[in-house]
Order: structure tokens, then sequence, then C-alpha cells
């Protein structure tokens, strides 16, 4: 609890999907909550639901996370806000299409808004969650990390690269009570597949999952203290298997000397 403050959690783009459905449920577990995104209405509607159901005070914030002025905005609202103690880092946007094909427009849209925006709002809390030695950073990445696929480089680009901050990040603050934990959803069922190449309805049902199923488990991902879920993975081991194999192979980079295969006139 921040000094005499009601916690409040921030969550990005709450106007849909996995956003709104942590709102939900971090106002069910006493959160206020601050909501972003550029869709006012639906967040207006949101807080109304969570007062009425919760008496979850709901501050709206309309933000573009593409725009930098909305960005710098939002940084210093959190930057002078002592209440807040966690943040949910779930605005995102996935523009699917070949890497030549994409417009401009779109690229810089799932830099800013997934990687810079991220970064940025990150950066705004952590001295003070750092300094209260309290608060939770929740990033939102995606099984894309791990993956990358023809049609969403770009994206499973900018999801690697949350997981890879959200990792040293995990590391600069061990020691103190200050959490981050980033998840890795696989499909969920939101509007994120609208009007895409690969609608929701052209995935198997049975690999996608429901934003309540998928909040409630990186909320209880969060409970148990892990700095990484993966909500849909059945065997944690494979993740430990994964990161050990990771470890070894950055280990081995850690040589001065050119492997033989690449010194001419040596077998490989
Ligand atoms: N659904 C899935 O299969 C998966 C999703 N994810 C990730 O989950 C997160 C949430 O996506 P999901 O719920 O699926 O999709 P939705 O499209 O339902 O939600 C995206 C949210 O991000 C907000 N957002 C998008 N662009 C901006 C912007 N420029 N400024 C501010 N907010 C913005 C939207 O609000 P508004 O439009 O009102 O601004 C909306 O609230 C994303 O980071 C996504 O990459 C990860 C893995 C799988
Ligand atoms: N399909 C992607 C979201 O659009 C994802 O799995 O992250």
């Amino acid at each position: 609890m921040a000094g005499n403050f009601k916690p409040v959690a921030v969550v990005t783009g709450a106007s849909s999907g996995i956003g709104a459905g942590y709102a939900r449920r971090l106002a069910a577990r006493g959160y206020d909550l601050a909501l972003v995104a550029r869709r006012v209405e639906r967040l207006e509607l949101l807080a109304r639901e969570l007062g009425e159901a919760h008496g979850t005070q709901v501050e709206v914030i309309g933000a573009d996370l593409g725009q930098e002025a909305d960005i710098a905005r939002i940084e210093q609202w959190l930057a002078g806000n002592p209440a807040v103690t966690m943040l949910v880092n779930n605005a995102g946007t996935s523009r699917m299409g070949g890497t030549g094909a994409l417009t401009d427009a779109d690229v810089a849209a799932m830099l800013t808004i997934n990687v810079t925006a991220l970064t940025r709002l990150t950066r705004a809390v952590l001295p003070g969650f750092v300094a209260r030695n309290e608060g939770a950073v929740v990033n939102i990445a995606s099984a894309l990390a791990l993956h990358s696929l023809p049609l969403v480089s770009i994206y499973s680009g900018t999801k690697a690269y949350v997981l890879g901050f959200s990792r040293g990040l995990q590391e600069e603050v061990a020691g103190t009570n200050v959490r981050v934990q980033v998840v890795l959803p696989a499909a969920v069922a939101t509007e994120i597949y609208d009007g895409t190449i690969l609608p929701l309805e052209q995935l198997p049902p049975e690999i996608v999952m429901s934003v309540d199923d998928m909040v409630d488990a990186s909320l209880a991902g969060l409970d148990r203290g892990e700095g990484i879920t993966l909500p849909s993975v059945a065997d944690g081991a494979l993740w430990d298997a994964y990161d050990a194999a990771r470890f070894e192979l950055f280990t081995a980079t850690q040589n001065g000397t050119p492997a033989a295969r690449y010194k001419s006139g040596q077998a490989a």
C-alpha cells in the first residue's frame, strides 16, 4: 500500500480485450484504476461498470500512445502519482502483412506503441517504485516473442523486445520489492484480429484462449511470484529447459576466440 493512498493500477489499452479484462479483475481485487486508451467512451462505460460493481474510483485518460505528446503526458502523470503501485503495459497493435508491404504508418505504430511507449511508461514509474520499494510492472508480450512468423515479423520483433527488456529490468530491480512480470499469451479472443488478414474465425478454436482465462492465469502467475508467465503452457518445465539452453548458449558466446568453423582451412 502506497502511504495513505488506496493503490492505483494503471492499465494501458483498457478499452477492449485483455486490458479491459485486467481492469475488471484488478477492480475486483480492490485497486482503484487509471485506464488509458484512445476510445474514451469505452473507458467511461467500463469505469461506470466497475464503480457500480466494486466502488472502484477510475480515472479515464484518453491518449494515443502512438503520439509523442500523449506518451509524454502519460509519463508525467505517472511520475507524479505516488498512489500508482501497478502498471500494466498492455496497449499494443499488430499490423499483419509482409514487411515490405506494410505502410510506414503501420511500422511506426507497432514500434511506437509496442516498444517506445511501453519503455517510457515503465521508466516513468520505476524511480518511484524503487524509492518506495514496492510496485509491479506487468508487460504484455506474446508467445511470438519466442517464435517469429512471416506476416508478423515486426510485431514479433517488438514482442521479443518486450521480453528482453523485461528480463533485464528484473535483474535491475533484484533485491527490491519491485516486481516485473512479462506475460507471453498465445492467441486470445480479442479485437486485435479484427480486419486483419488472419481473422479470429480462421484460427483453430482449440488454440484460442478467452480474455478472462488469460488474465486470471497471468494474475495467478503474478501471485506465484513468476517473472515470466506463459498462460497456455501446461508444462512449466519447458520454459526452464528453454531458458537453461538460452543461458548456456549465451555463456558460450563469451569467448574471444573465433570458433573453428570460421577459421579458413579448418574443418567444421
Ligand atoms: N489477442 C491476442 O491473441 C494476443 C494479444 N497480445 C497482446 O495483448 C495486448 C492487448 O491486445 P488485445 O487485447 O489482444 O487487443 P485489442 O485490440 O482488443 O486491445 C488493444 C488495446 O490497445 C489499445 N491501443 C491500441 N493502439 C493504441 C494507441 N495508439 N494508443 C493507446 N492505446 C492503444 C486499444 O485501445 P484504443 O483502440 O481505444 O486506443 C485497446 O484497448 C497487446 O499488447 C497485444 O499485442 C499478446 C498475445 C496474444
Ligand atoms: N496474434 C498476435 C496478436 O495479434 C499474438 O499472438 O501476439
